[in-house]
Formats: structure tokens, sequence, C-alpha cells
């Protein structure tokens, strides 16, 4: 469950009142991995994808973010560089709030604290079994699992199959699942002659669900990573404007992780 929806709705109230409004654009950097900004972002409609980039240029999808999810926070926290890129994914509307007062408001009211607290924790944890499944299982098994995911979460129905909503690079799906570009090729094509997917350009259609879902069979969901944007398949969707109930958030946390 995203940061907000989390909240009492008047602990959440008080939140956003400490910011204002604001659209972004589509295709937006809204923070800079390395950059000393200290802003946070509250997410109110549409999704963010978090990435970063190792010392030798593999850029890893580290989350998506949307409705209700806090962006920025551990930079306000610890005054530390931004420690990834954050993309819009469509337009997106956030309430921006400035460090000094996220951090004010936060000693002052412990429940919030713990409750990003309980974040963070959710996120060293899924941390934790990425690590893990990334030496129990093979990467064709970690890619059919991810797509399996995202197909869930941010997937819509076309004539062709299951379209991934998410237009995600094969270099951001190798970080995502933590193997190479080249490694990642090559099961995206074997799944592709098995009549799995289809694949475009940062794009992706499941076109046989079942054929993923033996795939990866023996890697547990990370569905918890990612959430449920509107007309997505079977999924629902709402802004955080105040109504944390009909967000799409799927349970846990807060990224691909
Ligand atoms: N693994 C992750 N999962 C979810 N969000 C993240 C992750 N890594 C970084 N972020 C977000 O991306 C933001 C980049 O700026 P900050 O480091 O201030 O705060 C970071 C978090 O809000």
């Amino acid at each position: 469950m995203p940061f907000l929806a989390r909240l009492e709705p008047a602990a959440r109230q008080e939140l956003l009142a400490l910011g204002v409004p604001q659209p972004l654009p589509d295709d937006t950097v809204v923070l800079h991995e390395g950059e000393p900004s200290r802003h946070v972002l509250l997410v109110l409609d549409g999704w963010l994808k978090v990435t970063a980039t190792s010392a030798n240029g593999h850029e890893a999808l580290l989350a998506l973010r949307g409705p209700g999810d806090v962006v920025g926070e551990l930079a306000a926290i610890d005054g530390r560089p931004r420690s990834a890129r954050v993309t819009t994914l469509g337009p997106v509307r956030v309430v921006t709030v400035r460090s000094e007062d996220f951090v004010a408001h936060l000693e002052t009211r412990p429940k919030v604290a713990v409750v990003l607290l309980g974040l963070l924790a959710d996120r060293l944890r899924t941390g934790d079994r990425k690590r893990l499944e990334s030496a129990a299982h093979r990467v064709d098994e970690r890619l059919a699992r991810l797509l399996l995911d995202l197909a869930e979460q941010h997937g819509q129905e076309t004539p062709e199959g299951i379209a991934l909503r998410v237009p995600l690079s094969q270099r951001e799906l190798a970080g995502c699942v933590g193997a190479s570009r080249e490694a990642v090729a090559r099961a995206l094509e074997k799944l592709r002659k098995r009549g799995a997917i289809l694949t475009m350009r940062r794009r992706i259609v499941v076109t046989r669900p079942e054929v993923l879902r033996q795939a990866a069979s023996s890697v547990q969901s990370v569905t918890d990573a990612v959430r449920r944007p509107s007309s997505s398949a079977g999924a629902r969707r709402s802004t955080m404007d105040g109504t944390p109930g009909a967000h799409g958030g799927i349970g846990t946390p807060d990224q691909f992780r």
C-alpha cells in the first residue's frame, strides 16, 4: 500500500497541505541522480519510473511510483545527493514539499515517521529477496516473472494481447532482473519464439501468459513492487487526493526490488 494510503485521512491531508499541487508533463526527469536538490514529491496521479545508472553505464529500473507514493524522501532524510533518477511516464500530478518542511513534519508526528519507516523496511525486504532470487533462478525465469507482474499491474488489454503500458528498454529490463542486456535480449527472443510475447521498440505485448507462468513457475511474484494503474488488465486506479480506498496499490511496497 502506498505511503499516503497508509496514513489516516487527517494525517494525509495535513501532509498534503505542506505543498502545492503541480502538474508534470510526460517524459520529464523530475529528480536527477546525484544532484543535491532535496524537495519531496507526493504523487497524486500518474506514474513515474525510478532508474539508476552504474559507473559503467548499466542502467536499472528500480521501481515504478504511482498515486499515493512519496518520491525524493531519501535525500530529505539523509541530506545526501539523489540516489536515482525519477522520470514521468505520462502526465503526473504531485504535491511538492520542501525537504525541511517534510522532515520537521516527521519530527513532530511519530506515527507518520513510523509509516515511512515501514515503507523503507518493505523496500529492504524486497531488495533482499531479489538478491536471493538472482542467485537462485535463471535469467529467463526471472524475466518471465517480471513480465507477468508488469502485465498484471501495468497491462492493458489489446486485440494482440496484454500490452505493457510502461515503456521500458531492454537495458532497463536487464537492470530490473539483475542480468546483462544481452542475456535479457536472448531470453526475450526465446519467449518470442515460444509465442509468449510480441516485442517492439520499448513495447512488449504478452500474448500467452500461460507460457510465461510456466517459465516463471518457481520464482516468487514481485507484484509488491508495482501498482495497478487505471484500465489495466483487471486493475483499478485513482488519484490520491483523498481516496485511498480506491487506490490501485497492491498491498505492499514499493519497487521492483
Ligand atoms: N529502490 C527504490 N525503490 C523505490 N524508490 C526508490 C528506490 N531507490 C530510489 N527511490 C526513490 O527515488 C528517489 C531519488 O531521490 P532520493 O534519493 O531523494 O529518494 C529516492 C526515492 O524516493
